[in-house]
């Protein structure tokens, strides 16, 4: 498949296959690639990740299916305050991005699959007419937290921290997949399959789908298309881990569109620390001449803040008319 140079030169890629094979060197090599790129880049691409094909293949074939049931199968299960279900076709709007007064709704609709932690409570909302889609998305869900955790110690090295750092933080971690499907659109001015934005998550996990549509912001302030690399991921940094690492690694604004004649689907992975994660500026990332930029918070304080911005459901019950 070609892809443009220009983009991939500018977006780099790391083969995880030596890390993960324990090959002599690879550690400290890849992590000091990947300190590299998230200082000036803040995305990436990963191959040599681990996860079977298939998984991702299943993801996006029961995302397919999941969106083209009628809407009133949908709407059965629209988004609680959980975070759990399904947002409407251009319900969000992307106000809690810091970069462009965005007054449109984003032009997709999408599906979102929480972690099972406890039988006692449910963190799902599951469509009745798909019996396979609750193993699908959560076999895809746990795959891609495993990838995750396993990039932690990289992560870690490459904040100067012991490589086992943000294990016991993100050990319950308060992720999430979304399966977003972008119909074949014709866009106004200042509409957008998702507006530009920065990911709230510590990274993000975008697998690869055939119809392209990512476009990423250069530290020059020029947007580029991600190419479509097979079989890899897009990483990016968010602003979760930009604040815990004082700023020390960007979180890189972002938006898509469908420009193509058939739907498009993607299924980024949101990657947070557990609820409960104190998130202060690293004692690596902090000095007398570089003090704390960013308040103590938690994971989850954080994001009852953000989905309060983005998400109608949440905006109504949160303050009326607010346009943080
Ligand atoms: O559709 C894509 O390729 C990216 C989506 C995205 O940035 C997001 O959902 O946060
Ligand atoms: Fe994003």
């Amino acid at each position: 498949m070609s892809h443009n140079p220009a983009a991939t030169e500018a977006i780099p890629l790391i083969d995880l296959g030596p890390y993960f094979a324990g090959a002599p060197g690879a550690f400290e090599a890849t992590a000091a690639e990947l300190r590299r790129i998230c200082e000036t880049v803040g995305f990436l691409f990963i191959s040599g990740h681990g996860v079977p094909a298939e998984v991702m293949r299943d993801a996006f074939a029961i995302a397919e299916r999941f969106h083209a049931q009628p809407l009133e199968a949908k709407m059965a299960l629209t988004l609680n305050d959980q975070m759990q279900g399904y947002l409407p076709y251009k319900s969000s709007v992307t106000r809690a991005n810091g970069l462009v007064a965005v007054r449109k709704p984003n032009e997709n609709e999408a599906f979102f699959v929480n972690p099972e932690r406890d039988p006692q409570q449910p963190a799902n909302r599951w469509p009745e007419a798909l019996p396979e889609f609750r193993a699908t998305t959560l076999r895809c869900f746990a795959a891609l937290e495993a990838l995750a955790m396993r990039m932690l110690p990289l992560y870690a090295r490459a904040l100067d921290l012991p490589a086992d750092y943000f294990d016991r933080f993100c050990d319950r971690s308060f992720s999430s997949l979304r399966l977003t499907h972008y119909p074949p659109v014709t866009y106004g001015t200042d509409e957008y399959g998702i507006a530009p934005h920065t990911d709230s998550s510590f990274i993000t996990l975008l697998a690869q789908n055939p119809v392209p549509g990512l476009q990423i912001r250069t530290q020059a302030g020029e947007w580029i298309d991600a190419p479509v690399i097979p079989d890899t991921f897009v990483v990016n940094t968010g602003d979760m881990l930009k604040q815990w690492s004082n700023g020390r690694f960007i979180s890189t604004p972002h938006r898509a569109f469908n420009k193509e004649p058939r739907s498009r689907y993607a299924i980024p992975f949101f990657f947070h620390p557990n609820e409960d994660t104190l998130v202060a500026p690293l004692p690596t990332c902090v000095s007398d001449d570089n003090p704390p930029r960013f308040p103590a918070q938690t994971v989850g304080d954080y994001m009852a803040a953000f989905r309060g911005s983005n998400y109608d459901h949440f905006r109504q019950k949160a303050q009326p008319g607010s346009t943080a």
